[in-house]
């Protein structure tokens, strides 16, 4: 239903506007309120209604995560209170959940007056919840507490709703109580939406300026730019320019999203909408951007822009290595539409020609994978992902490295690792073994906090490689899946940090280096010898497997030497089937990779390298 009379989109009155965002820790209902706010505004009727209309991309309804956020624009007539009966525009923005994208996060929150921040009524307050709203709180947002299921028979609603007031100073009669899923409070919400939180304020008649939350690649339309209006006015087919690059575009296309695309003459002061210019690389039009009018340019970007940084790395090959080409269009394609994914070809002895990838994290390098192959075809091996490392060298040279494999030789200096700053909200039964976690992967206690009697929030320093790996999944088994966890980059660290290689017949082979700290080197170093010791069969000479820091051997097992006739069970005279034997034989060489004099079976490498590889972290799902 399109909006009517004074609400139409570049004519709305800033103080008709609120502009709200919805935080939440993973799975406590965002989504599915979204939906209900969409079904009850009237912008998307009954029929048309699917379960998390917002979340576009097939991957995110199957993990039923939300990877890029989304405005809608929603008309609602106030129903109760001093504004009853009153028309005003409601944009949403949908942010998302997930560590790995905390900057989109927190410009999808600086495109905003307020936040809903919704917990759970039947678990409570958890390490996104906090992290969400520390960041609602340096944007200065207003915060609407709000407890979400109530229909579960497990919500405690009364619990929580102290411990929530607890947190943010208000009364726990403030909490707000919802259900998603029956829609029970939902439109008090959105009356307490339009009465708490404030409308934008700018200056209509300064030169314009709008900030860029997100941008998304169509493949029909190019990048679809999402802007949040600050000051003056964006008019269609202007020509606009960014900020940051100071490129000029024509603007082809300028629209509000509800829930479907609506052209629109203009947007002003407060408004959130798309723009269309006809780039087709998301990266010419970049979140945290400022976008102003070309012919009256703004002298001041607006502040918050900042470029996308990868922090993990891993070597994607395909698993046939004719799809090469295929991986490097598919990646191209890829980047298209995501400003934060890098990567650049590399070779490796053991698996060929493939590409090391920079990504902000596991989930994303998870979901880069994923869409690979589903989306492309393609059978991958990735290597096991490490992070940036910085090594200072004695003569005074500087070498950053996201390869094990480029390790530096010589006289190293100091080496430097990134760290996190954790927090990880547990009961209390847990801390023990929350503890016992943390130190076991050379983490620093920096704090610890009493948020209920039973509810503990800790916070520590802990080097970003120790995470990457099954930190997760331990930190859950441990609690029982109680404690949640969230962190953030924050600087890196000295480190008593060594390369470990790991050796066929005296051949390196670079797809199992691996820089770890020097107390963990002598176990990765046996585990990788035992488990090729058994993936890899017998030669026709005996084959040592060597673990080595440098030339100092940590680690060793031997396959015995056998020979293999095949010929000896045809012992009648028949050549034709002594010749199919042969070729047979020759068909399983293809299918070899050789190492130095060694044969080692493809899926040797695709064995060693999954178990060894971070077990999936479950987008910190459960
Ligand atoms: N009983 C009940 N279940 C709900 C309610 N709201 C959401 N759920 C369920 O909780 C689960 C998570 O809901 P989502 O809406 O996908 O959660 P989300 O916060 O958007 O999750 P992410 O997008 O992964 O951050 C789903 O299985 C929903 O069906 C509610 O009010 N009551």
């Amino acid at each position: 239903m399109p909006p009517t009379g004074a609400l139409l989109p570049g004519a709305t009155p800033p103080d008709l506007i609120r502009n709200f965002c919805i935080i939440a820790h993973i799975d406590h209902g965002k989504s599915t309120l979204a939906d209900r706010m969409l079904q009850l505004t009237e912008v998307v009727d009954a029929r048309q209604m699917r379960a998390q209309y917002l979340d576009r991309m097939d991957i995110e309804r199957e993990r039923g995560i939300t990877i890029k956020s989304q405005a809608v624009r929603m008309p609602w007539q106030v129903r109760e209170g001093e504004q009853a009966g009153e028309m005003v525009v409601l944009n949403m923005i949908d942010t998302p959940g997930h560590v790995d994208f905390t900057y989109e996060v927190s410009r999808s929150l600086a495109a905003c007056e307020g936040a809903v921040l919704l917990v759970d009524a039947a678990q409570g307050i958890e390490a996104q919840t906090l992290a969400n709203l520390y960041l609602a709180l340096e944007n200065d947002l207003h915060v609407i507490p709000v407890l979400n299921k109530i229909d579960l028979p497990a919500a405690q609603p009364e619990k929580y709703a102290e411990e929530l007031a607890h947190l943010i100073g208000c009364d726990p009669s403030d909490v707000l109580r919802v259900s998603g899923k029956t829609g029970e409070g939902v439109a008090h919400l959105l009356d307490e939406i339009v009465r708490q939180i404030p409308a934008p304020k700018g200056d209509a008649d300064a030169p314009a300026r709008a900030m860029i939350f997100d941008s998304v690649y169509d493949v029909y339309r190019g990048v679809i730019t999402y802007i949040r209006v600050i000051d003056g006015r964006i008019e269609a087919r202007e020509r606009i320019k960014m900020m940051s690059t100071g490129a000029v575009h024509e603007l082809l296309e300028l629209g509000v999203i509800s829930p479907e695309p609506i052209k629109s003459a203009a947007l002003g002061v407060g408004e959130v909408g798309y723009l269309i210019t006809g780039v087709k690389d998301v990266r010419q039009s970049r979140v945290g951007d400022t976008v102003t009018i070309n012919a009256r340019p703004a002298t001041e970007a607006l502040g918050g822009y900042s470029d996308p940084k990868p922090m993990v790395y891993s070597g994607l090959y395909p698993i046939d290595g004719s799809d090469y080409p295929l991986l490097r269009d598919a990646l191209d394609k890829l980047k298209l539409n995501d400003a934060a994914l890098v990567y650049e070809p590399e070779t490796s002895a053991a698996l060929g020609f493939g590409f090391r990838c920079g990504f902000l994290g596991l989930l994303h390098l998870e979901i880069i994978r994923e869409r690979l192959e589903r989306e492309f075809g393609l059978d991958l091996i990735s290597t096991a992902p490490n992070v940036v490392y910085r090594v200072d060298m004695e003569d005074g040279a500087e070498r950053v490295v996201t390869n094990p494999s480029e390790y530096p030789a010589g006289k190293i200096g100091t080496v430097y690792e990134p760290v996190v700053r954790a927090t990880v909200l547990t009961p209390n039964d847990y801390v023990g073994a929350v503890m016992e976690l943390c130190q076991g992967r050379r983490g620093q206690l920096q704090g610890m906090d009493y948020l209920s009697a039973d509810r503990v929030e800790l916070r520590y320093t802990l080097p970003l490689a120790e995470i990457i790996f099954d930190f997760f999944d331990q930190l859950k088994s441990r609690t029982k899946g109680y404690a949640s966890l969230d962190y953030e980059p924050s600087g890196e660290q000295e480190s008593d940090l060594v390369k470990v290689d790991i050796l066929l017949h005296g051949e390196p082979v670079d797809a199992f280096s691996a820089i770890v700290h020097k107390d963990k080197a002598y176990n990765y170093g046996v585990t990788i010898a035992s488990k090729l010791q058994k993936l890899i069969p017998r030669q026709q000479f005996e084959v040592p497997i060597q673990a080595a820091i440098g030339s100092r051997v940590i680690a060793r097992e031997t396959i015995r030497a056998i020979r293999k006739d095949v010929l000896s069970k045809c012992y009648g005279g028949d050549i034709t089937r002594k010749r199919k034997l042969l070729e047979k034989q020759k068909e399983g060489k293809k299918r070899m990779k050789m190492v130095g004099r060694v044969e080692v079976p493809q899926e040797a490498f695709i064995a060693a390298l999954s178990t060894s590889d971070a077990p999936a972290d479950k987008g910190a799902k459960k």
